[in-house]
């Protein structure tokens, strides 16, 4: 199985970089795991407590249960995966049964960040957003998607986020193999990566036959 990790910052697009692979690709091979379903679940915890804590800090990930699930994958296993909601700041009690597929990408902040994810992945990706860009992205998303207002984006991005990637998330740049410019659409970037996992799709087709 050809395992992919995908970091960067908040906004700096690497959800949708793997939608727009999957979208070229157009096959059914690949399994997408996305580390925000791995935040540990707060449920213990007030509400208002939970909304004051630091999500971009790597301790907030549950980075075991994550490596975990790969290694699942990995051996063939199908994983239950928690699913997490961006209102409550908890697991939602839901589980998404996913099977074990061909390619597995990885992505998320802080996926570069954990030594023992690093053993696992086969190719390491890094995209890379200049910080005033992913501001404006967080802002209109969080606002729009994530039920946040304005000011409690730019609370967060001054007292976590800035730090954060600062502190784990944008050093974690060295680990990778490849990184990807994407102030613009990056086509050529996407172009890659595709031709990647479809060499490696076309590699394990020829040999389960
Ligand atoms: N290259 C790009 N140019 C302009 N907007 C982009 C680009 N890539 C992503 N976006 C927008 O930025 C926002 C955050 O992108 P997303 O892929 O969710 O980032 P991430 O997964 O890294 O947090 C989305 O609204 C998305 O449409
Ligand atoms: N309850 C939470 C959990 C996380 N966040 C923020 O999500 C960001 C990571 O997700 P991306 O899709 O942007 O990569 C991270 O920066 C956390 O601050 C949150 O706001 N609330």
């Amino acid at each position: 199985m050809l395992t992919i990790g995908i970091a960067g910052g908040t906004g700096s697009g690497k959800t949708t970089v793997v939608n727009n692979v999957l979208r070229k690709l157009n096959v059914d091979g690949v399994n997408v795991l996305s580390q925000d379903n791995y935040y540990r679940d707060n449920q213990h915890l007030p509400l208002a407590d939970r909304e004051l804590l630091n999500y971009d800090h790597p301790k907030s990930i549950d980075f075991e249960l994550l490596t975990q699930h790969v290694q699942a994958l990995k051996r063939g296993e199908s994983i239950h995966q928690p699913v997490y909601s961006f209102v409550t700041h908890s697991r939602t009690g839901d589980y998404t049964v996913v099977q074990p597929k061909e390619v597995l990408i990885v992505e998320g902040i802080l996926v570069l960040t954990s030594k023992e994810l690093l053993k696992e992945f086969d190719l390491k990706v890094y995209v890379q957003t200049d910080s005033d860009e992913r501001l404006i992205r967080r802002i209109r998303r969080d606002t729009q998607e994530r039920g946040r207002d304005l000011e409690e984006v730019l609370q967060r991005y001054q007292t976590t986020l800035k730090p954060m990637h600062q502190e784990f998330i944008e050093p974690s740049k060295n680990e990778a193999d490849l990184i990807i410019p994407n102030m613009r659409q990056n086509l050529m970037a996407i172009e890659i990566l595709t031709t990647v996992i479809y060499h490696s799709l076309k590699k394990e087709n020829n040999a389960a036959r």
